[in-house]
């Protein structure tokens, strides 16, 4: 029989004690261990998860996941995220690279740290890393990172997002639950899961910014002729399984050598710039305008047939010589273009699109210098002779 620790028999309480004693520490065991296993699940999805944003190749999917994913693995009924975008340029580029803003709703651009709402006294994008600030959820004080909070929102965080110590954004999670973020709640877990996806967020966008330099002619800020090449093979694919034409344009300043000579290579570099501007805005946002080279233009018009082509190929001509390009120094100065443009209807797409793609823009350009030949300041779509 067991005996006490002093080495007396044990009373019937003596057992009585002891047997609720051990209740209770298996109690306690239970506890810990169903703790442990959903500590681990936890864990064990946070892992899958930090896997899966590494990997994302691009800003929508990285986004996207953080949306789809985060609540879950969390258990959270909001997660938003807000990036500091000073002068617009990670939207431009990712506009530019056909990011659809819309399909994130819980995705927020502000223009400085201020906006953040984060407590940051006297500190700037530089000083030393702020703290995750935890509280009530205030549908006031909170309308900037929560635009679309659920109904029944309680609890939140704003959890900086750092980059070398330099803030670039702020997740922000939010509970129903009310004691689910509370001040006095540790923050390693919420900063380390921050971490990583900053960590994330800088690396795809400097690819998608390195990603549109290689896509982009510096001079003009239009497209460049890889991007057109690319662009052009995607879309004879998609034009001949959704049957429709598309159609393609060469356009050429006329007499650039002698804007050049007249106004130096600095003037001719801003009648280009003019020149882009003016085209652009004769075209549909789905059309793609890259500059060739030198001074060269090229346009490729979606859905678009030789008839309604040749009729935007001649409000481009119009808009460009119908008033004069303002330069800097007080100059003024008269351009015209000659435009070249040809078609691929439907049903004439045979072949290799590589072989397709060529055709078409040899075909431009063939008319091109027709319009050239016979006069300039002039569009063509079909040769007389
Ligand atoms: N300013 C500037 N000039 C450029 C650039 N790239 C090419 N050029 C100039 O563009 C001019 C092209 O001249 P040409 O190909 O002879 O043709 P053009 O004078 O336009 O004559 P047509 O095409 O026959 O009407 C050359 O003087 C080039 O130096 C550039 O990036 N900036």
């Amino acid at each position: 029989m067991t005996q006490t620790a002093t080495g007396k028999l044990p009373t019937q309480t003596d057992q009585h004690d002891l047997a609720a004693e051990n209740r209770a520490l298996r109690a306690r065991m239970a506890y810990l261990l169903e703790q442990a296993e959903r500590n681990h699940s936890i864990m064990t999805r946070h892992q899958a998860f930090d896997l899966e944003i590494v990997g994302a190749s691009n800003f929508p999917e990285l986004i996207g996941t953080i949306f789809r994913v985060l609540p879950v693995i969390s258990e959270l009924d909001s997660v938003t995220l807000t990036l500091i975008d000073e002068d617009a340029d990670i939207r431009t580029v990712m506009l530019k690279l056909d990011v659809v803003f819309e399909d994130f709703p819980d995705l927020i651009f502000v223009e400085t740290l201020d906006e953040l709402g984060f407590d940051l006294g006297r500190r700037n994008a530089y000083s030393p890393t702020p703290k995750p600030q935890l509280g009530m959820f205030d549908r006031q004080r909170h309308a900037e990172p929560f635009p679309n909070a659920p109904a029944g929102l309680q609890s939140v965080a704003l959890v900086p997002l750092l980059r070398n110590k330099r803030i670039i954004g702020s997740l922000n999670l939010g509970s129903c639950d009310p004691t689910r973020f509370t001040p006095s709640l540790g923050t390693d877990f919420i900063e380390h899961m921050a971490s990583i996806i900053a960590i994330c967020l800088e690396n795809v966008i400097s690819n998608e910014m390195l990603k549109y330099i290689g896509l982009t002619d510096s001079l003009t800020g239009v497209y460049n002729r890889r991007y057109i090449d690319r662009r052009l093979l995607e879309e004879i694919a998609r034009a001949r399984r959704q049957q429709y034409p598309i159609s393609f344009m060469y356009i050429d300043i006329d007499h650039f050598k002698r804007v050049n000579d007249t106004v130096g290579h600095g003037g001719g570099d801003e009648v280009l710039r003019e020149v882009a501007g003016r085209i652009k805005n004769e075209l549909r946002t789905s059309d793609a305008l890259a500059r060739f080279g030198g001074e060269e233009f090229v346009v490729l018009l979606i859905d678009a047939n030789l008839e309604s082509a040749a009729f935007v190929a001649e409000r481009i001509r119009a808009s460009v010589a119908g008033s004069m390009i303002a330069l800097s120094l007080e100059l003024q100065l008269s351009v015209t273009v000659s435009i070249g443009v040809a078609c691929l209807e439907v049903g004439t797409a045979e072949g290799e699109p590589d072989a397709i793609a060529r055709a078409l823009i040899e075909r431009a350009d063939d008319l091109l210098y027709y319009a050239k030949e016979h006069g300039r300041n002039r569009v063509v779509s079909t040769r007389e002779d």
